[in-house]
């Protein structure tokens, strides 16, 4: 792929052949989903103090492998495909991802339909999602539906009306859609409610965004979006 990355420990000898790029997905889905459940088992763990300790050390050497190749904060994931949408470790969707529910999002007449399941990491009042996870997926769906209707761009304002509390392990609904556009302000609303009563509204929000300039998105993806050139930042973490 052209791309150099950080290397810890660099007395190892060179990575072997990269593998191909869905070898790779499919590696890093696997290992989300062991991520995803280790943190909800540690989040709902009544284990006792000697067995959480020997699961902190077995992390800690889990985290050994994982971390030999670490990319920078310029560099895109080289699992990732930007243009379709495939963000491997989007905190959202992404199915590599230790912190995504995951969402799983597709268009159903013209509106961004998402379905999750939030465990118990997620609790912020005892039994229920915190509010600012709530706001995390309307944000993404919202984002969604503009990507989608041809208007990607970046959350400027989020207004979100938290109407009853979403409940923990229980199956989700989450629907988005563009409500109007201007220029290159695009506003989208978004609803959760449960799977079983989809007119009970728990969440609702409207989102605005703005389709960047292109000087805009220089200025703030340049150094991901053209890794090759030169740019004495690219060298930073
Ligand atoms: C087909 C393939 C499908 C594939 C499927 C892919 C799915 C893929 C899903 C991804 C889903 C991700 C969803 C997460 C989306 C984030 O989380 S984005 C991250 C959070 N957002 C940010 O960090 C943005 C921070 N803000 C900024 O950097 C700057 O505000 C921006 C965005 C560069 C805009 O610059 P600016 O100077 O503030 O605004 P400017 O360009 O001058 O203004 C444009 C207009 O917006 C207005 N405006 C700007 N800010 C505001 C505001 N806060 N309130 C009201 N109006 C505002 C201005 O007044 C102006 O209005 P007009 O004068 O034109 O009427």
């Amino acid at each position: 792929m052209g791309r150099s990355y950080h290397t810890i420990d660099s007395t190892s000898p060179p990575p072997p052949e990269s593998p191909s790029v869905e070898d790779r997905r499919a590696a890093i889905a696997e290992l989300g989903e062991a991520l995803r459940t280790l943190v909800e088992q540690a989040a709902a763990s009544e284990s006792p103090a000697d067995e959480l300790r020997r699961a902190a050390a077995l992390v800690r050497e889990a985290t050994i492998p994982v971390g030999k190749q670490q990319r920078t904060r310029g560099q895109i994931p080289s699992a990732d495909d930007l243009l379709g949408g495939v963000r491997m470790h989007n905190p959202v969707c992404g199915d590599g991802s230790a912190i995504a529910p995951p969402l799983r999002v597709e268009v159903v007449e013209g509106k961004a339909v998402g379905t999750c399941t939030l465990g118990l990491v997620y609790e912020g009042p005892p039994m229920y999602a915190h509010g600012g996870i709530s706001a995390l997926l309307l944000d993404q769906i919202l984002g969604y539906a503009t990507s989608v209707a041809g208007h990607p761009g970046m959350t400027v304002r989020l207004d979100t009306q938290y109407r009853a509390p979403v409940p923990l392990r229980t199956p989700l609904r989450l629907a988005a859609e563009v409500v109007g556009v201007d220029g290159r302000k695009v506003t989208a609303r978004a609803t959760i409610t449960t799977e079983s009563e989809p007119d009970a509204v728990l969440v609702e929000a409207t989102g605005l965004f703005v389709a960047l300039r292109s000087d805009q998105s220089e200025r703030l993806f340049g150094e991901a979006l053209h890794p090759d050139a030169s740019n004495p930042a690219a060298a930073h973490d």
